[in-house]
């Protein structure tokens, strides 16, 4: 073979194992993206009412400014997830004025958002596989509650979190992997829900016996994001 013949057939060679290698390489890439996407997607429900939102907080302060003249119970003291079973055992015509407070215009919109919460959430709907939907109970006296739940989410998370919102009165018709929540028993309709209940702690739930067979969150400074990968796996 002339020399010339050689050094063209070397070039030959030369590109197409080239082009053989950068197709393995965009191969790997490829799966490589396909490897993060088929890890497991996750739906988490995050409650509002004292898991983002601070209503024992909120409802103890209105409560004390409209009603100055009557006994409160403070949130060291509260047990039980119904404020207005307690207040009514208290003394019987507290129940009524409890429920006045929050069936009051501007007690959902003005209530503090809870500490790490926001961030919380942020976070976990920027993360990869991960859809989150703010899943609440309206109350049933429904002139300003569902409204002001809507205002609150565009106020303290934008406008894109609108999409995400779940009102419902019974949590265990909606599908999720996991529910994070304050209230220690959510029964409805459906007996065995989709999602595992991830207790929230409160005032009110902060001194029941630990269940063993139920994950906590003590706070959003706890390891949400542990609990997450967890039930990726
Ligand atoms: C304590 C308490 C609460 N409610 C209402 C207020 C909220 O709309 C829901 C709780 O909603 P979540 O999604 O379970 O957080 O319940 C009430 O009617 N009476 C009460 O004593
Ligand atoms: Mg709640």
């Amino acid at each position: 073979m002339l020399l010339t013949q050689m050094f063209r057939r070397i070039g030959r060679d030369t590109a197409s194992a080239y082009s053989v290698y950068s197709q393995r390489q965009s191969m790997n890439s490829v799966r490589s993206v396909r490897n993060v996407s088929t890890s497991k997607r996750l739906r988490v429900l995050v409650d509002m009412d004292g898991v983002l939102a601070d209503f024992e907080g909120g409802f103890l302060k209105k409560f004390r400014k409209r009603y100055p003249q009557d006994p409160y119970i403070t949130l060291e003291d509260r047990r039980g997830f119904w404020v207005s079973t307690q207040y009514g055992e208290l003394r019987s015509d507290l129940c009524a004025k409890a429920i006045s407070i929050w069936e009051s215009k501007n007690f959902f919109i003005e209530l503090e958002p809870l500490p790490g919460g926001l961030e919380a959430v942020k976070e976990m709907s920027r993360m990869e596989n991960t859809d989150v939907f703010i899943c609440t109970s309206p109350i049933k006296h429904y002139k300003y509650c569902p409204y002001e739940k809507y205002a609150w989410v565009e106020k303290h998370l934008g406008s894109e979190f609108l999409e995400q919102i779940i009102l419902t009165r019974d949590k265990t018709v909606v599908t999720g992997d996991v529910l994070i929540d304050d209230k220690p028993d959510i029964l409805g309709v459906e007996p065995n829900p989709a999602w595992e209940h991830i207790l929230f702690t409160a005032c009110h739930n902060k001194h029941l016996p630990p269940c063993p067979s139920k994950r906590h969150l003590l706070s959003w400074d706890d390891d949400w994001r542990g609990v997450l990968e967890d039930l990726r796996r």
